[in-house]
């Protein structure tokens, strides 16, 4: 395994909670308590259960990262990634690392990997069905009748940009933000044709496709990858999820066996597509992958070789969402117009972000482009862009 980025960028420092007026400190601050909350009132835990919610609202609200309780089946792993940070503040560890320790902190609170009857029990489940079942997805999927008169090119497009939009569907996003923000339809980067070049010359490939949120955002992931395997530009689709609930939306197994059902029963042809799906999944083109990396508080280049592995015999891996593209990049303060390439340079295998822009971590965007969106974003903020979920890009290296 090697961390290695391309040797002609100097690493940034990584993002960090504690920097007064960042957005991450304002996860901390404000998400998580709030979060907290919200997972309290979904179900009725009993009172231990709601006793040690009440202690991590304590935990979060002080700022003091306790340790998991002795008996956490990865309690070894944590150790060894929280050498020297627990014990201490959220804020001063690396936002990434901070974050994953608090929805790791969540899932001991409400007993998700205890012995008792709360195990495997998904405290952010009710939130995701009452979206999966809501008006809104109905909507959403009779959309989908609508690509039918376009052409073949337009059709993979409208798809594409389904997908990619699909990831301000994001209910740990929805926590605290206010109103609904608008989209700004111009990428902020650009890369479809390079997109569309690389899956063509690769046809009909091995496609990781690496997921985010449950719901409203893999229901068009998947209409994507039906697409792909229906066009015959993928032979295999291998959809990597987590192995469970984590940053309150983001899918697991058992998210994608909901939204498969919820597609293959919709009338016409979302209905069609979930019907193809489901028969890809029952010959193997379509499977799953639910790595316990994907929930490590670890950027991409530390990955372990058998993940290595599966992205390098990929012909191309695409990434979906603000998390994996915070992981791929490693979740620094790079100067934005750092090289896409040089920060993703360790990767095994050429690889596609698909992202709506939620949090600090940047690269690959001109200069120009960068005071062109720095200049429109003022008197609001002139970092709003970056962070807001009002913009989107497509990054791809070759
Ligand atoms: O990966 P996603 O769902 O696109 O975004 C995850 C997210 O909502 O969570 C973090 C803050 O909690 C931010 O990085 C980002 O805004």
């Amino acid at each position: 395994m090697s961390g290695a980025r391309d040797e002609t960028v100097a690493d940034a420092p990584p993002i960090m909670g504690n920097v007064p007026g960042s957005y991450a400190l304002s996860v901390f601050r404000e998400r998580h308590p709030v979060l907290v909350r919200q997972v309290a009132r979904a179900l009725p835990y009993p009172p231990d259960r709601r006793r040690a919610l009440d202690r991590l609202l304590d935990e979060v609200v002080d700022d003091v990262m306790e340790p998991l309780e002795p008996s956490a089946y990865d309690g070894a792993a944590w150790a060894e990634w929280g050498r020297g940070k627990i014990g201490g503040r959220y804020v001063d560890v690396p936002f990434l690392w901070g974050e994953s320790y608090f929805y790791r902190k969540l899932l001991e609170a409400t007993g998700y990997f205890g012995d008792g009857p709360w195990r495997g029990v998904d405290p952010f489940g009710p939130m995701k069905q009452a979206e999966l079942d809501g008006p809104v997805v109905d909507g959403e999927l009779a959309a989908l009748d609508e690509t039918q008169t376009l052409s073949a090119a337009e059709r993979a497009e409208a798809l594409l940009l389904g997908s990619l939009w699909g990831n301000r569907a994001d209910l740990s996003f929805g926590v605290t933000l206010k109103g609904d923000q608008e989209r700004v339809a111009d990428l902020v980067v650009d890369d479809r044709p390079l997109l569309w070049s690389l899956i063509e010359a690769a046809a009909p490939g091995r496609i990781c496709l690496v997921a985010d949120n449950a719901g409203r955002e893999l229901l068009p992931d998947l209409v994507l990858a039906d697409h792909l395997l229906d066009r015959g530009l993928a032979a295999e689709v291998v959809l990597h999820v987590k192995p469970f609930p984590y940053f309150v939306s983001d899918a697991t197994p058992a998210d994608v066996l909901a939204c498969l059902r919820r597609l293959a029963a919709a009338p016409g042809t979302a209905g069609q597509a979930g019907t193809r799906l489901w028969g890809a999944m029952e010959e193997g083109r379509l499977s799953l992958r639910a790595h316990p990396f994907a929930c490590a508080p670890l950027p991409y280049s530390e990955m372990p070789d058998d993940l290595r592995e599966e992205f390098a015999s990929a012909s191309l891996t695409v990434m979906k969402g603000d998390l994996n593209y915070r992981r791929l990049v490693g979740d620094r303060m790079w100067p934005a117009s750092t090289p896409f390439a040089a920060v993703t340079g360790y990767f095994p295998g050429p690889v596609v972000a698909l992202r709506t822009l939620k949090s600090d971590a940047l690269a690959g965007v001109p200069e120009r482009t960068l005071a062109e969106l720095d200049a429109a974003g003022r008197p609001r903020s002139a970092n709003s862009w970056r962070t807001g979920g009002t913009h989107a890009m497509v990054q791809a290296r070759p």
